[in-house]
């Protein structure tokens, strides 16, 4: 099997008393793989060392065979394209100028000015947003400025696509696009990795799931697998019941 990121014995510190510890993952290519745990339970901490925005004090995470400690930030950038938890540009671009900052990575040089313009049209039509291009991004709603955002990681031309709570604060119409829109990349080969809290998406959407619990990947699977009524009951403190229906292809989590 080919594996798009693996991560080795992972630790990680704060000055905090927080520790992220020998976490192991294997995340194959071209899947929805979910990040899930309680608040602070370490998932943006390994995705940001994933991203090296943050150093691991031991262990090591290969992206397609590449060993991330020996990539220049433009080499990852050229491998994983990331969307973090809160964006806000400081000046008032327009939904087309952000998504071709995802060309960044792509230019040769810094003073390279290069827009792809076909690419750039269907990264905004994937995520159906090509009638708002010209718009202040800041004059989005909260569900369009994420699709702008996935827009922006598709054009930076990625096999990998890493989202951080993408669907927080959406309503239930909007997060499911922007679901819907993730899995749709997934068919097109990309490996999508992204953290949520909320459990009927995970079930729904995700291939594999990791859960976290104070700093430690305790259970990895299918949905079906990791969210028993125990697992969840005991890791996230609250009564749950998983139903499963013969004419759902996936858990229901209900409380
Ligand atoms: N820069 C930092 N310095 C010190 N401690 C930090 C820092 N960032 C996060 N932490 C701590 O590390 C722990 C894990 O935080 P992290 O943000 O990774 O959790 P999370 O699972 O993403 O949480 P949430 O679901 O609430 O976003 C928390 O206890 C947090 O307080």
């Amino acid at each position: 099997m080919s594996y798009a990121l693996k991560i080795e014995n992972l630790y990680f510190s704060y000055d905090t008393n927080f520790s992220l510890e020998d976490v192991n993952l294997q995340i194959p290519e071209g899947i929805l793989f979910g990040i899930i745990g309680p608040n602070g339970s370490g998932k943006t901490t390994l995705l940001s060392l994933i991203m090296k925005f943050l150093k691991p004090s031991h262990g090591r995470i290969e992206i397609f065979g590449h060993d991330t400690r020996k990539l220049s930030h433009k080499s990852l950038a050229r491998l994983v394209a990331y969307i973090a938890q809160d964006f806000n540009p400081a000046y008032d671009f327009s939904v087309e100028e952000i998504v071709e900052m995802g060309g960044i990575a792509r230019r040769r040089s810094f003073f390279e000015s290069v827009v792809y313009e076909e690419e750039l049209l269907r990264a905004l039509s994937i995520v159906d947003l090509v009638n708002l291009r010209k718009r202040p991004f800041s004059t989005l709603s909260g569900g369009q400025q994420r699709r702008a955002l996935i827009a922006r990681a598709i054009y930076q031309n990625t096999p990998v696509i890493v989202a951080d709570e993408l669907t927080n604060h959406l309503d239930l119409g909007q997060a499911i696009k922007v679901m819907d829109y993730l899995k749709s990349l997934t068919r097109m080969g990309k490996t999508i990795v992204i953290t949520l809290h909320d459990l009927g998406f995970a079930t729904k959407y995700c291939d594999i799931l990791a859960l976290m619990d104070n700093g430690r990947v305790i259970s990895v699977g299918r949905p079906n697998e990791v969210l028993t009524e125990e697992t969840i009951s005991r890791i996230y403190k609250a009564k749950v019941r998983v139903i499963k229906t013969s004419d759902v292809p996936y858990p229901w989590v209900v409380f």
